[in-house]
């Protein structure tokens, strides 16, 4: 009920579009109502004619009644179904917007356990029974109740006792609706779900088809989509056996309604108990009073479904962020680029400590290098420092000021990075790289394609800057991706550039020129590089060793080549000497 106020809330800018509708709504109900009063009149004079002297002039003037009542319904069915529709779907189009926006919002902590179809099956799905809530179910169950309770009294008023005999197929009416409810449309929901499903496993496939292809799966790969397929036809052929076997008997309850009525109505009026137009009144009545009682339980169980919609959507909307900004935050302004970690401990789950004390401090346009063997947390630091998980303890710091002091905005608009994984939009190559600036201007970008020596193999492209590359980059080798990412952070010209194995796909030819290109770059920012490749770091002001979530050594190539601890083993298992050439020929 909470999450039902709290989308009558959310739909208040639409509300008179909802009370126009509403008006609508009940005109219409008015005028279905009008209709067989008319012809029941009509049936009257008609089958009395000589009772009624001017009955041509009445005969002319009802039907111009009916004529102008059913081009008012008309207008007003025009005026509901679209201000409703028009309400409940801008009501859709807002809570989207505002469900999209809030994940965007939420740190990478919310993401780690969800998959993307789940998300997206909110953003879309669950918002989507809003607008059946809103134009179909509510204005249902309304006017369902409306014209129940007007026909009713209706065929009260006109023969209360034909009136109490048509309520006899009602009980049976109620049950089948209700058996409707509980167990065909949940059989049409398990369909939706399966196809869901098949919808969330196509879209894993059809990412993965090199590996499909490569492992020889397709065979194991079609049984498994073929049975997804069949699931959800076999979900809904059964739902349809269902709802075949439901419509008949709905209708044919309603007949033996109508068979009573004029069995019983017409005997009663052979004994002259009941004229005929009555009897003709109850009949066109008798059908508008059997399918709303019909659909009263299907509007109940589609509120509930709607209900259930909301409760998943708004689960997301009050998602409170792990991170969360101080209400006073500051802007990070004129950032000089000086890194601080104190005493950093940070765990991504209770029983790994994944950093564990860290502790450095990196000057204004340093290059500091990040190195150890894989999964020891350097990835992690990085992230700690662009505040994408908040440390267990310790601080870190900017300027000498702590990140939880300042907007998160700010923070980020401060720090580049280039990510492992790199992720490239389905666009062109110029857009891509414009991802790091509103606005940027032709020249800048190809100014930051030279710099991450991306530029060359650019203008060999189809289409050079104007090439699509296709969805997450499809189109490009892994180190024209990580050159264009190179080139998507410089561009972005932060004071801060971090470059996660940015190198690592490149031939040494160019994993040389990009090394340049960063060499060239530094002491105008600072730079924080992870590298496995050891020959790239060789140059950093400061090299940190890490080992099991600890920093085990630091210094600059040199200083530590000559400890011989950790960092020269790695050289060493890399062919490394201290002048950075190989120490033997394989
Ligand atoms: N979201 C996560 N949830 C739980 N554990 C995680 C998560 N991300 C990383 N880890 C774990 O944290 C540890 C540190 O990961 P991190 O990516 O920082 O290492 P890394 O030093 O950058 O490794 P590599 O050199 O292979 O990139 C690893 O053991 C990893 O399994």
């Amino acid at each position: 009920m909470g999450y039902l106020i709290k989308l009558v809330k959310m739909a208040r800018p639409y509300w008179k579009y909802l009370v126009v509708s509403g008006i609508s709504m009940l005109a219409i109900t008015a005028l279905n109502l009008l209709g067989p009063w008319l012809v029941r009149d009509l049936t009257g004079i008609i089958t009395n004619i000589s009772k009624y002297p001017n009955a041509k002039r009445m005969i002319i003037n009802i039907s111009l009644i009916l004529i102008l009542s059913y081009i008012l319904r008309i207008v007003f069915q025009f005026l509901n179904s679209y201000l409703s529709h028009y309400a409940a779907w801008n009501l859709v189009a807002h809570v989207r917007t505002l469900v999209y926006s809030k994940l965007q919002q939420l740190s990478f902590g919310y993401f780690v356990d969800k998959q993307t179809g789940q998300l997206m099956s909110r953003v879309v799905n669950d918002t989507a029974n809003f607008e059946v809530l809103i134009a179909h179910a509510v204005p249902e169950l309304f006017t369902n109740s409306l014209i129940i309770l007007g026909v009713a009294c209706i065929l009260f008023i006109i023969n209360p006792v034909l009136a109490a005999l048509s309520l006899i197929p009602i009980p049976f009416l109620i049950l089948s609706g209700t058996v409707f409810a509980k167990k065909i449309l949940p059989n049409f929901r398990e369909a939706q779900k399966a196809l869901a499903d098949l919808n969330a496993d196509l879209q894993d496939n059809l990412s993965g088809i090199r590996e499909i292809q490569i492992f020889n799966k397709q065979e194991k790969e079609l049984l498994k989509i073929k049975e997804k397929i069949y699931r959800h036809i076999n979900a809904l052929l059964s739902a349809l056996k269902l709802s075949a076997i439901f419509h008949p008997t709905v209708s044919f309850l309603s007949s033996v309604g109508t068979v009573i009525v004029v069995s019983f109505g017409g005997l009663m009026a052979l004994r002259g108990k009941v004229p005929v137009q009555d009897i003709v009144g109850f009949i066109l009545y008798l059908s508008m009073f059997y399918q709303p009682v019909t659909q009263l339980s299907q509007v109940i169980e589609n509120v509930q479904q709607a209900l259930a919609g909301a409760e998943r959507v708004f689960e997301i909307l009050e998602t409170e962020s792990e991170i969360k900004e101080k209400e006073n935050a500051q802007k990070l302004k004129n950032v000089q680029g000086k890194i601080t970690f104190e005493n950093v401990s940070f765990s991504y789950n209770p029983e790994v400590q994944v950093l564990k004390n860290i502790s450095f401090e990196i000057l204004p346009g340093q290059m500091v290098a990040f190195v150890g063997p894989t999964g020891v947390g350097k990835t992690t630091i990085m992230y700690l420092l662009n505040r994408f998980y908040d440390p267990d303890s310790g601080t870190i710091k900017i300027d000498d000021i702590d990140i939880k002091d300042v907007t998160l905005k700010s923070l980020h608009d401060n720090i580049s990075m280039v990510m492992q994984d790199v992720f490239l939009f389905n666009g062109t190559v110029a857009q891509n790289i414009a991802y790091g600036k509103e606005n940027a201007t032709m020249d800048e970008i190809i100014q930051a394609a030279k710099i991450a020596c991306a530029h060359d193999f650019i203008q060999n492209l189809p289409q050079g800057y104007d090439t699509v590359i296709g969805e997450r980059g499809v189109k490009l080798s892994g180190g024209q991706k990580q050159r264009l990412a190179i080139a998507r952070a410089v561009l972005k010209n932060a004071p801060i550039l971090i470059l996660d194995e940015a190198t690592s796909s490149v031939d040494t030819e160019t994993e040389k020129e990009i090394q340049e290109a960063i060499n060239n770059l530094a002491g105008t920012r600072t730079i924080l590089i992870i590298a496995h490749r050891l020959s790239t770091v060789k140059k950093a002001d400061k090299i940190i060793v890490l080992k099991d979530g600890e920093i085990v050594e630091m210094g600059t190539h040199e200083e530590l080549f000559a400890k011989k601890g950790l960092y020269y083993h790695l050289c060493s298992v890399q062919l490394i000497d201290e002048n950075n050439s190989l120490i033997r020929e394989v």
